[in-house]
């Protein structure tokens, strides 16, 4: 008998891994030049993860799992409908395709304070539903001296998202609040990192059910009581 010997096949390419160095210069270049950046990642985070999260957050939206997101903390927490609209669920990483968000949250992480010696020690994320008419009055995710939110990512999880949908992330110069310099459709796999304490921005209204997460890279421990 003869034994057949069979010979490794390797694919014709090679993947990209999910977060590469070069990947992890672009953020950090994109955040210290401009404090913002948005870019495409459906290639990197891939089509499975992105379905996987976005059949997760439906199905927290249709069993009312997602909460009223408030503006502050603890004792200061408002739930003011006239400056926000949406409705959020805390990520735990205890799904599968949360797990695996994570670990891509965590690289993020770890890469950005390898380049701009952030002190990212942590980071927390939800799931976030912006209804027909939802939206977020501009704002800023962190106020200066707090040294809580240093960074925020948003991730998108919306299939064919056209300017007619309404729902855009709208930036607004660091220097000048009054004045547009970027708009962001939330498309399945666009993903927008800006820097928490700089960089004021919203979500215009939006005609349709809009998904996404929301992720803050922090720089303290626990959170501090406010
Ligand atoms: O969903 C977005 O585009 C941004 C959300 C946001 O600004 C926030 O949750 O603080
Ligand atoms: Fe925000």
């Amino acid at each position: 008998m003869i034994n057949q010997i069979v010979s490794p096949v390797f694919p014709e390419y090679l993947p990209e891994p999910l977060v590469s160095d070069q990947w992890l210069d672009e953020l950090a270049d994109g955040l210290t030049e401009h404090g913002w950046m948005s870019q495409d990642v459906s290639v990197r985070l891939g089509a499975d993860l992105l379905a996987g999260l976005h059949n997760e957050v439906q199905i927290l939206d249709r069993s009312a799992a997602l909460r009223k997101a408030g503006v502050g903390r603890g004792a200061d927490l408002l739930r003011d409908r006239s400056v926000r609209r949406d409705k959020i669920a805390w990520l735990q990483g205890e799904t599968p395709v949360q797990a695996e968000l994570s670990a891509f949250f965590e690289s993020v992480r770890l890469g950005l304070n390898q380049r701009l010696f952030l002190g990212l020690k942590r980071f927390e994320a939800h799931y976030a539903t912006y209804h027909a008419g939802d939206f977020y009055r501009r704002h800023v995710d962190s106020f200066q001296g707090r040294a809580s939110r240093v960074v925020s990512l948003v991730l998108y999880l919306n299939d064919g998202w056209d300017q007619s949908d309404g729902g855009a992330l709208q930036i607004y110069n660091r220097e000048n609040e009054n004045e547009v310099c970027g708009t962001v459709l939330p498309l399945a796999g666009r993903m927008a990192l800006f820097m928490s304490e700089e960089i004021p921005h919203e979500v215009l209204p939006a005609n349709r059910t809009r998904y996404s997460i929301a992720c803050w890279f922090r720089c303290d421990e626990v959170p501090l009581p406010l």
